[in-house]
Order: C-alpha cells, then structure tokens, then sequence
C-alpha cells in the first residue's frame, strides 16, 4: 500500500550561532515535542517560496537568503513525511512564536537537550556539522601537517578527518594525540582505525570496513567487536557537544559544531554503500568520486546529476568528495549535499600529492 507522502518545509534558522526551535502545539501530530519551524507546502507551490510562506506565518519573519540543508522521506506509522529543510541565515524582523508556540534560541550543542520527532535525527545532526570537511593528505613530516592544519583552521575549518594512509597504528595514535593536544577543540576530529578510537570525535571508516561491519550486523552504539546479529535499535542523535560551546559562540559566522566524541561517519561509493551506512547507523558520509581527482586519477568520476540522485535515497547527511574544492559547495548543496569533502581541494600547503 503507498500512502502519500506530504512535503513539509521546514527550517534551520542561525544567527550569532544559535538556533531557533519552535514547540509542537499538545494536539498537533507529534505534538509536544521541539520542531524546525515549517509547515507544509501547497500544491504547485515553488519550495522557497512555501519555506518563506511558512516563516511569515509561525514567526513573522522575512526570510532573504536560504538554501538546501537536507532532504529526509521519514514514515510514521500514520503518515509520511517528506522533510525539505532548509538552511536560513538572514531574515527581516524579531522571529517570535506568531502563533502563540514557545520558541527557543539554542546553541548547536544544546540541540540534543530536547525530544524532537523520530524524523529529526538527521536534522539534528546536519544541523551542526560544517559544510567542508577536510581529509588530511599523506604528509612526509608532522610538521607539514601541523603547518596545514593550522592554515585550515584560519580559513574556518572545522572538521578534519586525520588520513595518514602509510601510517603504522602507532605512529598514527602517537601523531593524532600530539595534534588533538595543539589543537584541541578548533576541530571536530574524525580518526581512522580498524576499533573504534578511543580518542577524537569520532571514527571514520573505509567502505571495506563498512561492508564487513555490516555484514557482521553491527550497528552504532553496540559493543565492539560485533557480536551475532541483532535486531536494530531505535535511532539516538550523536552527542555532540555541549562540550566547546563558548568557543563556538566566540567565532560568530564559524560554520560548525561544537564538537562530541560519538560520530560514526563512512566512505561510500554507491547506493548499496549508503544503504549499509544508514543500517550501521553511521551519522554522516561521504560520497565520492564525483569528478576525476589527482589522488585516485584512474577512477571516472559519477558526476552531478548521480550524486544528487543517490543522496536522495538516503537521509543522512552526505559530503560530496572527489576534485571539488570550496568553488563547489552551492552546486553541492544544490545537489543535496550537506557540503563538500576534501584533500587537495581543501589543502592549501605544497604537499607530496
Ligand atoms: N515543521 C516541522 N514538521 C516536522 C518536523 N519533524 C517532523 O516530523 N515534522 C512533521 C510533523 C507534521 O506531521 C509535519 C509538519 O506539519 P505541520 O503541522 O508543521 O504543518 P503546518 O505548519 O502546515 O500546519 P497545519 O496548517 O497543518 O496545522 O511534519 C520539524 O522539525 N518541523
Ligand atoms: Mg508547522
């Protein structure tokens, strides 16, 4: 039986680094709980304009500049949703609760404070992640790799996933403690390792891994190593945060999150891949290659139209990789992207790449 799915417009408002939630009415569908502000879009409406349109309404505000954050097709047991939410950063007017629901300003790390619908796990979860993430070229010193990271972090990158791909396993905890240690919470740290770390913000696997991870029926938030297949459980949103709030608040304009220490993120290349991601539990991915690249010249890249097509199927957040750089992420976020990914693109020093 297929029911229709009702598409909802919804919104993810930041200023001076909070975040705007509205309450459910009691007696609304998922009533009582927290909410992106939104509502449903008319037929034949354009989708910004139903977003606006809804805005005007629950808060009295005048939205002038929005795009795409993340698409999510969610099924309750009595209705299905499609969530079209969107990012809003400018706005006319004192957004208030215009139809007399309580509204809060909260920081990103204080969004896991509150019970949101089933759906908004994802939302949640995009709604602090940075728009760049970077991965770390393979660096013939330590230094070279501070030098970078430190130049990254001057562009107002947040997140970086600590890539040594020749690295033996000690080397490679000896060098992520000594740059955690300089760099501390200016970054979300994702780690590679075949256990998840015990250190960082988060692990970072390959798709061989999550392909094995899956087949051994393993799922976010269960003992390592896996056990025997168990039914899954239901979603939680990763902790991330409150730790480095004050930070974050002291970087206005900083995309970003303050960081957690629970993320499980996933390397995928196709939509078996994203599927098993999802299944694992994984909080985001990336998705690549989308164009051809200097570090993996031999494979052709899937292009736009099919990285837009596959992040439609999943509703976590995905990191488009593969020959982009900052010059990318509208199209990116055109295409359904949370952002892009990246090693050269996003690498500023002279490298051995
Ligand atoms: N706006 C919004 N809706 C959400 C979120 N999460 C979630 O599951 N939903 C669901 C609840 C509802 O079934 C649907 C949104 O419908 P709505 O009640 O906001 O619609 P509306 O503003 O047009 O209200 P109404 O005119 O029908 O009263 O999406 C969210 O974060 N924001
Ligand atoms: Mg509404």
């Amino acid at each position: 039986m297929t029911r229709t799915r009702i598409h909802v417009m919804a919104a993810v408002i930041r200023r001076s680094g909070r975040i705007l939630i509205a309450q459910r009415p009691k007696a609304a569908h998922q009533g009582g709980l927290w909410e992106f502000p939104g509502g449903k879009l008319d037929a034949g409406e354009d989708r910004y304009e139903g977003l606006k349109r809804e805005l005007e309404e629950e808060l009295g505000i005048e939205v002038t500049s929005a795009r795409p954050l993340i698409d999510i097709d969610h099924d309750y047991p009595d209705k299905s949703v499609r969530l079209d939410v969107w990012l809003v950063d400018d706005f006319n007017g004192e957004a208030h609760g215009a139809e007399g629901q309580p509204v809060q300003w909260v920081l990103p790390g204080e969004l896991r404070l509150y019970d949101f619908p089933q759906a908004n796990v994802p939302i949640v979860t995009a709604a602090q992640l940075p728009e760049s993430y970077l991965i770390t070229p393979d660096c013939e010193d330590s230094s070279t790799l501070v030098a970078g990271l430190d130049d990254a972090r001057k562009r107002g990158l947040t997140m970086v996933q600590l890539r040594q791909t020749a690295m033996q396993p000690a080397k490679y905890e000896q060098l992520t403690t000594r740059l955690m240690q300089s760099f501390g919470d200016d970054f979300i740290w994702l780690l590679k390792a075949a256990t998840p770390p015990a250190s960082g913000d988060g692990w970072h696997v390959t798709a061989s891994q999550l392909r094995e991870l899956h087949r051994a029926g393993w799922r976010k938030g269960e003992p390592f190593p896996a056990g025997p297949p168990v039914p899954p459980r239901s979603v939680q949103a990763p902790n991330l945060g409150p730790r480095s709030a004050p930070e974050w608040e002291r970087l206005p304009g900083r995309e970003g999150a303050p960081a957690g220490n629970n993320l499980l993120a996933a390397s995928c290349h196709d939509a078996e891949e994203l599927r098993m991601a999802a299944e694992i539990g994984a909080d985001f991915v990336t998705l690549s290659p989308v164009l051809p690249t200097t570090s993996h010249p031999e494979a052709k890249g899937m292009g736009w139209e099919e990285a837009r097509n596959l992040i439609a199927q999943v509703n976590i957040p995905v990191y488009l990789l593969g020959g982009l750089s900052t010059d990318n992420l509208e199209q990116a976020f055109q295409a359904g992207a949370q952002g892009i990914a990246g090693i050269s693109g996003l690498w500023k020093p002279k490298t051995d790449l």
